[in-house]
């Protein structure tokens, strides 16, 4: 198996050196830099250079400001630095996150409830503060959360957020994480469906799928589609998982986006009652004090006050109708508070995005009333459009803002123009970006969901060791939906096209368009060839994909994706950042001084990664591995090494391309990566990877 397109030339950027390609998006290329003051590691995500034109650019950087206005919380990847590089392209430079995010990790492993419900809590704050700024994330899914060096998770891929409010139907999502609203044929959708992503993601780290695949049976995107939008919710078949969470997910991920939480943040409020349900410490809830500027004492007094009789004056001014108490449960809700006037505008998007108020059901076991004021109350979302930032824009450093009440925060300046910040998670951490403006209002009937973080009640398990990796076992030939024959069996997921505005850009470079490679979709054949909307799904109208689309994208940005079931592993083992073979081999990245490589320079510049690469378990401790040279040429060997997720074994050279390895013990599986080395010591830029089954 390979990739579908060479990774591009990483380009020369003053005060960084390259290091490493991380990871393949559609539109974008991820490098690992060093960045030499501060001396950090850092995540460089380049867009390709074919999607340069106006609307990619400013798609681009709108994401870039997207993030940067959220980059402060403790669980969304931080920004640092946005610019255009000497080659032209748009980058995008970030927190480097070096731990196996979501993606890689939740079909591989077996996650404990305790994790699932810490993770949940901290992604829906993220979530929530998103909304707060009047932001839909809009592509929730495993794949979109990385987890940072210190294990926290780290939402990120703002590509396709939206203001709320906007119009749902311009949007682009994966089918497996897509509230059945937006899959409709005329798409609707608030944060609810923001709710409904982040609940199908908790569920999915719980099973080890996405909620609606079913082993053993067709899962093409028709199949899920239709179960997402008709079959009940399959039950969590985990002796572990109580029926109170169960229930949660379920009210999360209610078709009728009215039986819904109503919001991230009752979202956390849920998951934080499961965890006391099962006497787990109670995860903090981080919503920034900009939100509540002078939070209630850190202990969370039940009733929301901060003791010290401040918290009138300050709602009056402010917007809490809702404090969080990680210890004592959510205070009295029912005490809203009058928010400013909104602006017109702002008025007009939150009645666009005003969430119904109809009751939801019971949740057994979790305390979750049916018709709890604190959804009511908690639908107050302060709106506020995204601004696209222009090119050769740094995010301006700022700390002035902390999350938590107690612990020291790290904050950072700029040292010799270089924009800094931590990326320091959870009380410690400061803000990165200026404050945003203040609110342009809210609507006084809905009221404001402020909340605040607070200590963290328990320390993070931060994950030593990741299991090796396993082949996924949900696989579906390409052919089964009518398509041509594609090497391996793939794993159905589906995206939905998405030409918004604040989307990547709509199809047009079909040559220079790589294929999607998160961890849901390794390989994508080409959206331009083959994207269809959740309708054509519906009709099975499906353009077939030419036998040459081999570089596609996703939809405008997200076309039709489908991976190979090990190539999971494979791109997991790219994030995780084991391709490494071969970097000494490449050609000097830095050297590409030329205005903008085409991609015919790109592929002679580059060594191709072998094509597939297939390893049968041979039934006696062993596996066998077999590679094709798709360019063969004199003197190329092959370096392979065996690879588990965090790790690399020693690096072998052979000039065979067949080798028999030895299964490990305690999977019954091996993984290796192999790298093609010409004869003048260049290397594959991106050694292909895969797993024996
Ligand atoms: N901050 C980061 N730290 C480490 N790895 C990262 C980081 N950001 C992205 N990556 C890696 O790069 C890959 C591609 O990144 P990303 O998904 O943001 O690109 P994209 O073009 O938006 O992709 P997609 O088409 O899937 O949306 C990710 O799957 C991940 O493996």
């Amino acid at each position: 198996m390979s990739a579908r397109r060479q990774p591009s030339i990483p380009p020369k950027i003053p005060g960084y050196e390259f290091v490493r390609l991380l990871g393949m998006g559609g539109f974008a290329d991820v490098f690992e830099y060093r960045q030499e003051l501060p001396r950090r590691s850092v995540a460089v995500k380049v867009l390709l250079s074919g999607s340069l034109d106006q609307e990619a650019r400013e798609a681009f950087f709108a994401e870039a400001n997207v993030m940067a206005q959220l980059s402060h919380h403790p669980s969304i990847v931080t920004v640092y630095h946005a610019d255009i590089a000497s080659d032209g392209r748009p980058y995008l430079v970030m927190e480097y996150c070096s731990r196996p995010g979501l993606g890689t990790r939740y079909r591989m492993e077996r996650f404990t409830v305790a994790e699932v419900l810490r993770t949940g809590i901290r992604v829906a704050s993220a979530v929530e503060a998103a909304h707060h700024l009047g932001i839909l994330h809009r592509d929730i899914k495993p794949a979109n959360i990385l987890a940072t060096d210190f294990g926290w998770p780290a939402l990120t891929d703002f590509g396709i957020a939206s203001t709320l409010g906007s119009s749902a139907a311009a949007t682009g999502m994966s089918i497996p994480w897509a509230a059945p609203e937006l899959l409709a044929e005329r798409p609707t959708g608030d944060a609810r469906g923001d709710v409904y992503s982040l609940g199908a993601t908790i569920y999915s780290l719980l099973v080890g799928r996405s909620p609606f695949e079913v082993t053993g049976r067709s899962n093409s995107p028709a199949d899920l589609l239709s179960r997402i939008e008709r079959a009940p919710l399959p039950t969590i078949d985990r002796e572990d998982v109580p029926p109170g969470l169960s229930a949660v997910l379920a009210r999360a991920m209610a078709k009728d986006p009215d039986r819904r939480f109503l919001s991230a943040l009752a979202l956390a409020h849920a998951l934080q009652q499961v965890e006391r349900s099962m006497h787990l410490p109670v995860t903090s809830i981080d919503l920034s004090q900009d939100i509540l500027p002078e939070a209630p004492s850190s202990r969370g007094d039940a009733d929301g006050s901060s003791g010290d009789g401040s918290r009138d004056d300050q709602v009056t001014r402010l917007r809490p109708v809702v404090s969080i108490d990680p210890h004592g449960g959510p205070s009295d809700l029912s005490q809203g508070f009058a928010a400013p006037a909104a602006s017109p505008a702002t008025r007009a998007q939150a009645r666009a995005a005003r969430r119904p108020q109809a009751p939801p059901p019971p949740l057994p076991g979790t305390g979750q009333g049916a018709s709890s004021s604190r959804d009511v109350d908690e639908d107050a979302t302060r709106l506020r459009p995204i601004t696209t930032i222009t090119a050769q824009t740094s995010v301006p450093d700022q700390r002035q803002r902390s999350w938590g009440t107690t612990g020291g925060d790290v904050p950072t300046g700029t040292t010799g123009g270089v924009p800094t910040g931590t990326t320091g998670r959870g009380p410690a951490r400061a803000a990165a970006v200026p404050p945003p403006p203040a609110p342009e209002g809210t609507n006084p009937a809905q009221g404001y969901a402020g909340a605040q973080s607070y200590p963290e009640p328990q320390p993070y398990p931060v994950p030593q060791a990741y299991p090796a990796p396993q082949p996924y076992p949900q696989t579906l030939a390409w052919q089964q939906q009518g398509h041509p024959a594609q090497a391996g069996p793939v794993e159905q997921t589906g995206y939905v096209p998405q030409p918004g505005p604040s989307g990547y850009p709509s199809p047009g470079h079909p040559a220079q368009h790589g294929a999607g490679h998160s961890p849901e979709a390794p390989f994508a054949p080409s959206a331009t060839a083959f994207s269809p909307t959740p309708a054509e799904i519906r009709s099975q109208h499906y353009r077939k994909p030419s036998s040459d689309d081999e570089t596609g994208h996703r939809g405008p940005r997200r076309g039709w994706v489908v991976g190979a079931a090990a190539a999971v592993v494979v791109a997991a083992l790219v994030t995780v950042g084991v391709l490494t073979l071969g970097r000494d081999a490449d050609p000097d990245p830095q050297a590409t001084d030329a205005p903008l490589p085409t991609p015919t320079a790109v592929e002679e510049a580059t060594v191709p990664a072998p094509a597939k690469l297939t390893g049968i378990d041979q039934g006696d401790g062993t596996a066998e591995f077999t590679w094709e040279n798709p360019d063969e040429q004199e003197g190329d060997t092959y370096v392979w090494r065996e690879v588990t997720v965090g790790s690399q074994g020693e690096a072998r050279r052979t000039t065979s391309s067949e080798v028999v390895v030895p299964l490990d013990d305690s999977t019954g599986v091996v993984c290796i990566e192999v790298s093609i080395v010409r004869d003048d010591g260049r290397a594959s830029t991106m050694p292909v990877q895969e797993c024996s089954r």
